[in-house]
């Protein structure tokens, strides 16, 4: 059976199951927040990219005026979009992250990637080239993360998307550790060696895209906007029998749904290593 939290290496928990909520458009996000809530979700990976923190920030703010919740059962995520890498940007765009979703503080601010786009640049800026791309140092960033907690206004830090050489890298030039990095995991990028190097180092993994995705020792956070899968999704009291487990292994193909490829070029793209 699977534990229903990790503990991180703060001594916070993490609610296992958490609902994705990116795509989850307007006019359905709300619903989607008061559904997870009532079907018993606590965890939300939202971000400042996804363009729909505000409506997220209703949902969950009906949920807690209703009672049906306190803030401090929920553990919100957000993250921290790649035009506002310099450092003295991390504050104010978690403070306008806070604002829209209505809250005082994040349980979780990731650097959402390690690649940092120009201010100036838009915010997907294909195409572009390295004319769009700014080289500011994830090291410069996670700085700026660290004031986040110092302010209160985060109650733990981590990254998304990193490779293994960028998180010793940071590990080696940190105040506060990261405590989680948040990737893409499912049958055709099952990530082991990254599992695995994260595990070592205290550092829970998030996988992301996960459907059909568990049992890994991981934290998983499933999108759905419609109330009989966010239902489904959080129901995963089961064991895989051992040929399930080698079934899906052998799926495995290092193939991602989200490969970033336009930016491959970047300084700081982190998927040109093998793990
Ligand atoms: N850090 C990062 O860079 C990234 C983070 N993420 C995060 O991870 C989350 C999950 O990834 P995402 O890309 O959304 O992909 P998912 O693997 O969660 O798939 C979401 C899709 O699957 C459908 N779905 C959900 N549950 C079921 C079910 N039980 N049966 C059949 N279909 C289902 C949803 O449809 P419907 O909504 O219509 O029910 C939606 O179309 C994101 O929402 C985001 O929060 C994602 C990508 C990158
Ligand atoms: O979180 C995210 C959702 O997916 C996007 C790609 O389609 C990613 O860029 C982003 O990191």
């Amino acid at each position: 059976m699977m534990s229903k939290v990790l503990k991180l290496n703060n001594g916070r928990e993490l609610p296992v199951v958490g609902l994705g909520t990116y795509k989850s458009g307007p006019g359905e996000v709300k619903k989607a927040i008061k559904d997870a809530i009532d079907a018993g979700y606590r965890h939300f990976d939202c971000a400042w990219f996804y363009g729909n923190e505000a409506e997220v920030g209703i949902g969950l703010r009906a949920k807690i005026d209703e009672g049906k919740v306190k803030r401090q059962d929920l553990f919100i995520t957000s993250k921290l979009w790649n035009n506002f890498h310099a450092k003295d940007q991390v504050v104010p765009m978690l403070k306008e992250t806070l604002n829209n979703l209505k809250l005082d503080y994040v349980d979780l601010y990731l650097i959402h990637w390690p690649f940092g786009f120009k201010e100036t640049a838009s915010l997907w800026p294909v195409g572009k080239g390295a004319a769009a791309y700014s080289d500011v140092d994830y090291l410069e960033t996670w700085q700026g993360m660290e004031e986040c907690v110092n302010l209160g206004l985060a109650k733990s830090i981590g990254i998304s998307n990193f490779n293994a050489e960028q998180i010793e890298r940071l590990l080696k030039n940190c105040k506060i550790k990261p405590v989680c990095n948040q990737v893409e995991v499912n049958p055709n990028l099952n990530q082991k060696k990254l599992i695995e190097f994260c595990k070592q180092r205290d550092i829970v993994v998030v996988g992301y895209c996960p459907l059909a995705a568990i049992s890994l020792g991981i934290s998983v956070i499933p999108k759905s906007v419609t109330k009989s899968r966010i239902i489904e999704n959080i129901d995963i009291d089961f064991t895989l029998d051992p040929e399930d487990v080698a079934y899906l292994d052998s799926c495995n193909k290092n193939q991602r749904v989200c490969p970033l490829a336009e930016f491959k070029n970047h300084k700081y793209y982190s998927f040109n290593t093998e793990y």
